[in-house]
């Protein structure tokens, strides 16, 4: 039997590797330069998120490796067809999802990102990695490029964007989920209002956090 598993094998494999190598030597702001009550305020601000990103734009900020492979896993293992993401930045969990659909034999991911210099690298990422037919990078502000022109049913949604904007996020795409739809929200800790709306079963989901960095939630009904 062959197995189709886009993500372990070239050129997505090595590309991975090498762009976490070197996300991880990235260099960037240095947060020390200001205080740290400035920076817990920026992460949970609805207003100073375009600040917050620009002070970190040539920052990677990517999931975690295993949070990469979660993602590959659940888009796997849902059959999901449409996907949509909301934080692009330059593009490793979007490999990662991106992988999935090849598996999964096609399908659509949308993804957004509001930092040109991102955009453009996410895209040079996804053509290198052969999955960039299947992915439209949106760039500009998710508030405004995921209101418009969206699959009819989102099947796997991940939030990885600015923290204070994920309870807003799922409100404009909340009609468009269907019963087992799954969202995987990173670092979500910083928008209580958020985890208080998926944790509670009466708004229709089920939602557990993993490790100290992702929840993951199902839509119920
Ligand atoms: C944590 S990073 C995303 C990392 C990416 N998911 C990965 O695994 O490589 C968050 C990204 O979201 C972008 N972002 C934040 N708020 C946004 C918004 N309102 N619209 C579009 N992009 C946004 C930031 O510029 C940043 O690049």
């Amino acid at each position: 039997m062959t197995t189709k598993n886009t993500l372990s094998s070239a050129p997505m494999a090595p590309l991975l590797d090498r762009l976490f190598s070197e996300a991880s030597t990235a260099t960037g702001f240095d947060f020390s330069q200001i205080p740290e009550s400035d920076t817990t305020r920026m992460m949970h601000s609805k207003t100073e998120y375009l600040d917050l990103y620009g002070l970190l734009k040539d920052m990677w900020l990517p999931v975690s490796r295993d949070t990469g492979k979660l993602l590959y896993m659940l888009t796997r293992s849902s059959k999901a067809t449409s996907v949509v993401e909301f934080g692009t930045s330059f593009g490793l969990s979007t490999l990662h999802l991106a992988a999935a659909l090849r598996d999964n034999g096609g399908g659509r991911l949308i993804t957004s990102e509001f930092e040109p210099a991102k955009v453009a690298k996410a895209r040079e990422h996804l053509q290198e990695g052969g999955v960039a037919d299947l992915v439209e990078v949106r760039a500009g502000d998710a508030l405004q490029t995921l209101a418009v022109n969206l699959p009819e049913t989102i099947d796997l949604l991940v939030l990885d964007g600015a923290k204070a904007l994920y309870d807003d996020i799922l409100q404009l795409l909340e009609s468009r989920f269907r019963p087992g739809t799954l969202i995987v929200a990173d670092d979500a800790s910083y928008n209580q209002v958020y985890l208080d709306h998926v944790r509670s079963p009466a708004n229709g989901y089920l939602s557990v956090a993993f490790g100290d960095d992702v929840e993951v939630s199902v839509r119920l009904g």
